[in-house]
């Protein structure tokens, strides 16, 4: 599973000039902990659930990276999903190294006692190696404030001090920061709009489509549409929805489920994978991976694509795509919005000072737009496909950092 992100590591590090013993200790997670967490349910029986924390190099920084409670979670997706985060962190030029960690469990299925109780559990069982100077976790798939509040109050317990900056995504009143919720999504449509600014595409009267309308695909549906973007395609688990004259965002909005279903509001659907080869723009795939592959790359049509979601593109599309002429703006950069506001979350915890929404959005736009400005350009000049310029841009601080230490 970790073989594709290898691959471009390999090749990233090359370009920079580092040796292979530098990617033989970037190519995994440094440590992965594997955890047994004893959980009271309601009935009084108890249930013992696995979980892990994985990081992978904190040359540069304190580990960084978010916790996800999700059926799907396991060892392999805990180590990519750090790597992952580490290279967000150098696409972003945060002074952290890339961190993960999950349960597995459906959290559809807990009640609120047994989720607090399953938080409260996993902190106690990662405590050791936690910490605001050490590895500073933060919300991720089905996780939010309330259980990012739940792990700070039993970390401050069992260190006996303040200790709002182990974690991120906390509400506001408990250190939380202003826009942080949606600042994944603002970084996906910051990109968007600065990849359309590169093709000579005005936001006004573009045709954007979206796989997903959870989180991500929604809000950035819903800033595409008040952008004047026309949003001619959307889908989700069950299927898709395409109409060249536009779809009506704002109904859609008010009437999907909270796990992103909205096809059956409608009749007439297509498939996922006829979607993706509608005619638009701008294809944002802000659902699932492996969704375009050597198969469907020669029939995209739009000529942006934005990875919303993780791996979305195989490496043999990528290629496929950027002899094409398609500007790909990768998952390491589209998706760097979240652990840009963890980090502005961290700032503030330790400065003990607040910065209003405004200033927070500015500063998220700036970092933004900066990174992927740099990437582009060393794509150009390089003559590189974005992904692995940002690959190089992600690896080469955690290389130098290393390099400076001694560690290779
Ligand atoms: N939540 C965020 O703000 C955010 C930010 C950046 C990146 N991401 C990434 O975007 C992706 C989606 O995250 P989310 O938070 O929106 O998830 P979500 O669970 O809220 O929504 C997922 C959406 O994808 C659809 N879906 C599920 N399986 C599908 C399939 N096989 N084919 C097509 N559609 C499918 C679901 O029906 C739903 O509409 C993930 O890869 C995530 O890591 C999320």
């Amino acid at each position: 599973m970790l073989e594709p992100t290898q691959e471009v590591i390999k090749e990233a590090l090359e370009k920079l000039g580092f040796n292979n013993d530098m990617f033989e200790l970037l190519k995994e997670p440094a440590l992965l902990l594997e955890v047994r967490i004893p959980v009271r349910m309601d009935d009084g029986s108890y249930k013992v659930f696995t979980g892990y924390r994985a990081q992978h190099n904190h040359a540069a920084g304190p580990y960084k990276g978010g916790i996800r409670f999700h059926p799907g979670v396991n060892p392999d997706n805990m180590k990519e999903l750090a790597i992952w985060a580490g290279l967000k962190c150098g696409v972003a030029d945060l002074p952290f190294g890339g961190g993960m960690g999950g349960v597995t469990c459906d959290p559809r299925r807990l009640s609120l006692g047994e989720l607090e109780r399953l938080s409260r559990g996993y902190v106690r069982s990662i405590s050791q190696i936690a910490g605001a100077s050490k590895d500073i976790p933060g919300p991720d798939l089905f996780t939010n404030s309330q259980i990012m509040a739940w792990m700070m109050d039993e970390y401050s317990k069992i260190k006996r001090v303040d200790s709002s900056g182990f974690i991120s995504g906390k509400p506001l009143v408990l250190g939380g920061s202003e826009g942080r919720e949606k600042a994944s999504g603002y970084g996906i449509a910051i990109c968007v709009e600065e990849a359309a600014r590169k093709k000579g595409l005005r936001m006004k009267g573009s045709r954007v489509i979206i796989q997903g309308f959870g989180n991500a695909g929604s809000y950035l549906a819903k800033y595409m549409h008040d952008a004047g973007a026309k949003v001619v395609g959307v889908s989700d688990a069950y299927g898709a929805l395409y109409d060249p004259d536009g779809l009506p965002i704002d109904y859609m909005l008010n009437r999907r489920d909270s796990f992103g279903t909205v096809t059956s509001l409608f009749e007439g659907t297509i498939t996922n994978a006829e979607l993706l080869e509608q005619d638009c723009d701008i294809l944002v795939p802000a659902a699932v991976s492996k969704q375009i592959t050597e198969q469907n790359a020669h029939n995209i049509k739009a000529s942006i694509i934005v990875e919303a979601a993780g791996g979305p593109t195989t490496l043999e599309a990528t290629k496929i795509l950027t002899d094409r002429g398609i500007l790909l703006v990768p998952d390491v950069l589209a998706g760097a919005g979240g652990i840009i506001a963890s980090y502005f979350e961290w700032v503030q915890n330790r400065q003990g000072m607040y910065w209003p929404l405004q200033e927070a959005e500015e500063k998220l736009r700036a970092k933004m737009t900066g990174a992927f400005n740099t990437i582009y350009k060393s794509a150009e000049t390089r003559r590189l496909d974005m992904r692995l310029a940002a690959y190089m841009e992600g690896v080469r601080k955690m290389a130098e950092a290393s390099m400076y230490r001694g560690w290779v």
